[in-house]
């Protein structure tokens, strides 16, 4: 492979976008035809969908680019930089091992992961930077920060719930986002949330448990994203809210976290490193 193909013709970093035919795999894939620092340089798809073959533009319903969507991750990857990777679980995880043997940055945006895919994770990190984030945008990044912060500062005696809204495609619940906050919210109390994480509710579930986090779902329409954070007390409630309108807060994010990571060894990295909120 000569350097050109390996830096992308300008100079430029070169990107590969998995599921690319996906909400997000189009935000990402439109935004980096536009950018003027990072470069498109494949588009994955699984085997079996009608786009994989087809020139991406074309398939997006615009002109041809000169990208012609894959099912092949070893040898799309091969050309890359970094990859983003908004997808399933399991895809995920088979694209963090092929990533860490290219030696690119792995940004990772997808949610609903369980213990045994983040093991392998963080295996795949011992050999490139692996950047991951259950919500890309900055605002969410901060709030993150903030309910630390503010759970931090209030007693037990005001009870935590996280409550999220979604698009009625998503499949997962809580939200990638949720957790985050949740953990931040636990972390603000020196705990952890696995052991204060209350499971959905339904039926005689008896009173809430005191320091309890708890979550529920909303799934309908086309919500992009909304989160609130409710720190509830007798006479009292205190409500943080992220309301996402727009995806391109997230596809931005993520092409943030490429180019943050080309020059980060080998280790599993998130927003607030690529954001600089750890400073
Ligand atoms: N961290 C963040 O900021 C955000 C995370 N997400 C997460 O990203 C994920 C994807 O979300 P959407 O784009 O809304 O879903 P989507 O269902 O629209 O797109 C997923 C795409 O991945 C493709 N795919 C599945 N398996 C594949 C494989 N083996 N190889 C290549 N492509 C494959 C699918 O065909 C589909 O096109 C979800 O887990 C969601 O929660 C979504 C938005 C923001
Ligand atoms: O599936 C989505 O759409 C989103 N997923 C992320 C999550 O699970 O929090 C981020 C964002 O809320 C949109």
């Amino acid at each position: 492979m000569s350097d050109t193909e390996q830096t992308g013709s300008a100079g430029l970093p070169g990107i590969v976008v998995t599921g690319g035919s996906g909400r997000m795999g189009q935000m990402l894939i439109r935004l980096l035809l536009e950018s003027t620092q990072a470069r498109l340089v494949g588009v994955l798809e699984r085997s079996g969908h009608d786009w994989v073959g087809r020139d991406i533009g074309e398939a997006m319903g615009g002109a041809p680019v000169g990208i012609v969507v894959s099912d092949d991750a070893v040898e799309t990857i091969a050309r890359a930089q970094a990859v983003i990777d908004f997808t399933s679980p399991a895809a995920t995880v088979a694209f963090a091992e092929l990533t860490a043997q290219a030696r690119a940055v792995h940004v990772i945006g997808t949610t609903g992961m369980e213990a045994g895919d983040l093991a392998r994770l963080s295996a795949a990190a011992r050999h490139a930077p692996i950047i991951r984030a259950g919500n890309m945008s900055l605002g969410v990044n901060l709030l993150v920060g903030l309910t630390r912060k503010v759970a931090a500062a209030l007693g037990e005696d005001w009870d935590i719930e996280v409550v999220e809204s979604h698009h009625r495609h998503k499949v997962d619940a809580p939200s990638g986002t949720a957790l985050m906050l949740g953990e931040a919210a636990a972390e603000g109390r020196g705990a952890r949330l696995d052991d204060l994480r209350t499971a959905a509710r339904e039926g005689i579930t008896g009173a809430r448990p005191e320091g309890s986090i708890g979550f529920s779902a909303i799934r309908g329409g086309d919500v992009v994203g909304e989160h609130d954070v409710i720190f509830a007390a007798d006479g009292e409630r205190l409500v943080l809210r992220h309301l996402a309108t727009d995806r391109a807060i997230f596809a931005r994010g993520a092409i943030r976290a490429a180019l943050w990571g080309q020059d980060k060894g080998p280790g599993e990295y998130d927003m607030s490193d690529v954001l600089g909120l750890n400073d």
